[in-house]
């Protein structure tokens, strides 16, 4: 695919007139990660034509958007957001749901502007260029096999940080909305773990990027799977025991971080490197507090959950780990086999923070919850079924990594706990009428040391 110069066009003229629709369109999204802070401006990083917007067809335009926050933390770059704009003279009825709005002055006065994701000749387009490697404008594509052609696509309406697209029910094409430089862990670890022979995780078959910047990973289809969230719920619903489950679920974690320390560096872990991680800790619970004051009357009590874990390993190894591991990232296949997806970590951390080695036991904290998770949105509540998953989840980890994460109670707890408190401030965010769920998590974290 040659780089054309009609590719990338100056884009001093389109942002002015596209302003407006985006003010009014972007922070209702679900994937914006600055909800509840004045949005002031935008800032074009790159504009693409992935197709003509002054040809006769629909046009396909490509943006990468910083957002102007001026109550962001202090020090932090502005946020920026990959977006694909449609845009055409007329709109079909079919595309209504998808309009973002008219463009009033400039360039495009007159047009109308949807979300290209939703027409299904544009996400089309997206996966040809996926087929053909090269570059467009600074958009880079990348294939690592030869791709079908012609796969109908459809978007996936999933409650998702990113988006979705799914082509023929064959590959699944992951957009990442909130974008910074690095390579995105999505990326790298499936891909690291494709080479190592791990069949636990889709490995990438295409993806694409700009400057450092990863923007979208496709990955083949798990097209009988379903998710361990809604497979566990459905559990709790029948009554029925989900322990075979989470021990298979729990092996296969163990398979996942086996697989990541064989092919992605380790380091060594010191007792003072665990006093560093749980002062780190106590620095997230301090801006956490700040962020929903509900947590201020426990703060006390996790700290001293922190304080506990404060060099409480001797030894040990950090590694790469999945960073935000739940039930919702894994997927069991109707032959019984999980996989687990999204290896992007929790997106609200910067991507260095979300790229370091670190303790597994962080990992397995992650899907404890989930596991409390699932019995607190179940009524009546279950505590007892969430007791037995957990514990059957930690005898599968520790089956096929010879580490039972059990061993060290006091850096489990202050694990979960950390997650907790991210949970806490995910859902006030997020969804707010999920916060008592993670709520209830902290009440009884923060009595467990005396
Ligand atoms: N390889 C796959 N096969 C089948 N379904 C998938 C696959 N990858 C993702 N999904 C579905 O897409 C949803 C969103 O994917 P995910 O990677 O978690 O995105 P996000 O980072 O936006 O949350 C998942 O919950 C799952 O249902
Ligand atoms: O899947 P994402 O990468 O978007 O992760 C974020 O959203 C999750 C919710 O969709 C959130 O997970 C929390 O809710 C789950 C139930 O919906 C539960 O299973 C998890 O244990 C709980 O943490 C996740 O924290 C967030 O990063």
């Amino acid at each position: 695919m040659p780089e054309t110069a009609s590719t990338t066009r100056a884009t001093d003229a389109l942002l002015p007139s596209l302003t407006p629709l985006l003010h009014e369109w972007l922070p209702r999204q679900r994937w914006f990660a600055g909800k509840g802070r004045r949005v002031t401006g935008f800032a074009l990083d790159t504009a693409t034509e992935l197709l003509p917007l002054d040809g006769a067809g629909p046009g396909l335009l490509h943006l990468l958007v910083r957002v102007e926050q001026p109550s962001r933390p202090s020090g932090t770059p502005a946020d920026c957001y990959q977006i694909l704009l449609g845009v055409r003279s007329q709109l079909p009825p079919r595309l209504a749901p998808a309009l973002i709005g008219r463009v009033r002055q400039g360039p495009l006065a007159g047009r109308a502007v949807y979300e290209g994701l939703r027409d299904p000749r544009l996400a089309g387009l997206l996966y040809e260029r996926l087929r053909t490697p090269g570059r467009i404008g600074t958009l880079r594509f990348h294939a690592t096999t030869a791709l079908p052609g012609a796969l109908s696509p459809r978007v996936l309406d999933a409650e998702q940080s990113n988006s979705s697209l799914v082509y023929g029910d064959s590959y699944i094409l992951k957009i990442f909305r909130r974008v910074s430089p690095g390579a995105n862990p999505d990326l790298e670890l499936p891909l690291a773990l494709g080479r190592a022979g791990c069949a636990r995780v889709p490995a990438p078959v295409a993806w694409f990027e700009s400057g450092a910047a990863t923007l979208g990973v496709l990955q083949p289809y798990l097209r009988d799977s379903r998710d361990g969230w809604r497979l566990a719920l459905d559990a709790l619903a029948s009554g029925q025991d989900f322990t075979r489950q989470a021990l298979a679920l729990g092996r296969a974690t163990a398979e996942v971080h086996l697989a990541l320390a064989e092919a992605l560096p380790t380091e060594r872990l010191r007792r003072s490197d665990t006093e560093h991680l749980a002062s780190a800790m106590d620095r997230r619970l301090h801006t956490a507090a700040q962020a929903v004051p509900a947590l201020l009357p426990y703060v006390p009590g996790l700290r001293a959950v922190f304080a506990a874990a404060s060099g409480a390993a001797g030894a040990g190894t950090v590694q790469r780990i999945h960073g935000d591991l739940h039930l919702g990232q894994t997927l069991r296949g109707a032959d019984g086999a999980w996989a687990v997806i999204d290896f992007e970590g929790e997106p609200a951390k910067p991507l260095d923070e979300r790229r370091r080695p670190q303790p597994t036991v962080r990992d397995v904290a992650g899907m404890l919850r989930s596991f409390d998770y699932a019995a607190r949105t179940h009524r009546p509540w279950n505590a007892d079924w969430a007791a037995r998953c957990r514990a059957a989840y930690c005898t599968g980890y520790a089956q096929v990594s010879g580490t039972d994460p059990r061993a060290d109670p006091a850096l489990l707890r202050a694990y979960e706990t950390d997650k907790a408190v991210y949970e806490v401030v995910y859902e006030a965010r997020h969804r707010p009428d999920w916060l008592p769920v993670p709520m209830s998590a902290i009440e009884r974290l923060a009595a467990s040391v005396p």
